[in-house]
């Protein structure tokens, strides 16, 4: 028996209500995540990861969003969390790392003050040790002279420096669950590596969870257990990293990773498949990826193709696998 899942996502529809019609952002996207396992979610840009995350914290625009399907986090219905107990659950049972520090750090306030007040208002404890436990947890993510840096306003650290106190803030009130979106993106690459390992060693020391969205695959190689591939508000792959890596089953999976070994040759960090996604205001009835795959035929325009699983491989959601892995078969035999 499978332990009991810290996350599970069960068939979540996210429409945006926008004057040119609804906006289909995330289509019948389930996952479970475990306690301490790191789920990526990667695909192209405006294919739902960062939707996905915003719905699991609850931060979504409510007035402009219809949502459908169910989250669980920690044994809790996210979608029927009220005032207080939605406030312990934003912040107390899951954080959010975001890709701007300026989205997380309020400019007037220190660091200090900040992941102090964070402390008290979610476990409570006097504002000297709240103070302490701040210095504790910059130290944690390494930041040099800790105690002095307590007393700098967000705009006097350096972009390294800020998105570690970002960390700090998010992970210092104990969740379980860390959603984090691109969280080094804004950084140079070295630095970003540094950030990524301080934020991989606490995840796994502290055994919690985490959801990672990134466009970076070197990234999601080095941090993720699991990879769940996104297209068009749909998880059309999923799987160990492993195995969606470095056995990918769906086009558009072999696509993007072909994709990116052509920019890294190349000295370009990103790059992009030929053509476009689907407008999500008008999804087509069938695969939405058949308008740019090499394996479409008649089949893949009917209906969309849910994921299948397959042993000792990630589950694809593909009408054409078997013909998929014939070809890919024989591109390695070649
Ligand atoms: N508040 C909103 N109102 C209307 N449409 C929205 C809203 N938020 C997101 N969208 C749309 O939903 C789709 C999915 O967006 P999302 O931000 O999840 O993409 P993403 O995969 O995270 O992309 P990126 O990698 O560029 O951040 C996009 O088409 C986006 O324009």
């Amino acid at each position: 028996m499978s332990p009991q899942p810290l996350a599970s996502v069960r068939d979540l529809n996210v429409r945006f209500r926008s004057p040119r019609g609804e906006v289909c952002a995330v289509n019948g996207v389930s996952f479970e995540l475990q306690p301490g396992e790191v789920l990526g979610l990667i695909g192209e840009s405006g294919c739902g990861k960062s939707v996905t995350l915003r719905a699991l914290m609850r931060l979504l625009p409510e007035q402009r969003t219809v949502m459908t399907g169910g989250i669980t986090v920690d044994g809790q219905d996210v979608a029927s969390l009220k005032n207080r107990a939605l406030s312990a659950y934003r912040g107390g049972t899951t954080a959010m790392v975001f890709q701007d520090p300026g989205l997380a750090l309020d400019p007037v306030y220190t660091i200090g003050q900040q992941i102090g007040e964070a402390i008290q208002r979610h476990r409570g404890g006097s504002r000297a040790q709240a103070r302490v436990q701040a210095q504790q947890w910059l130290e944690q993510v390494k930041v040099p002279s800790a105690r002095a840096r307590l007393d700098n306003y967000p705009h006097e650290l350096s972009g390294g420096m800020r998105q570690r106190a970002m960390i700090a803030l998010a992970l210092s009130c104990g969740p379980k669950l860390v959603l984090a979106d691109e969280p080094t993106t804004a950084l140079d690459a070295t630095v970003q590596m540094q950030v990524l390992l301080i934020l991989r060693e606490l995840q796994q020391r502290l055994g919690m969870g985490a959801v990672f969205v990134t466009h970076d695959l070197g990234v999601a190689a080095e941090i993720c257990d699991r990879i769940a591939v996104m297209y068009a508000g749909r998880i059309v792959e999923i799987g160990s990293a492993e195995e969606v890596l470095l056995h990918p089953q769906h086009p558009y999976t072999q696509g993007l990773l072909a994709a990116t070994l052509h920019g890294s040759m190349r000295g370009t960090r990103r790059t992009g498949l030929p053509g476009a996604p689907p407008d999500l205001l008008a999804l087509p009835a069938g695969c939405a990826f058949a308008a740019r795959c090499a394996h479409v035929s008649s089949d893949c325009v009917k209906a969309v193709p849910e994921l299948r699983s397959q042993p000792g491989l990630s589950a694809a959601a593909c009408w054409r696998l078997g013909a998929v892995q014939n070809a890919t078969a024989a591109g390695a035999g070649a």
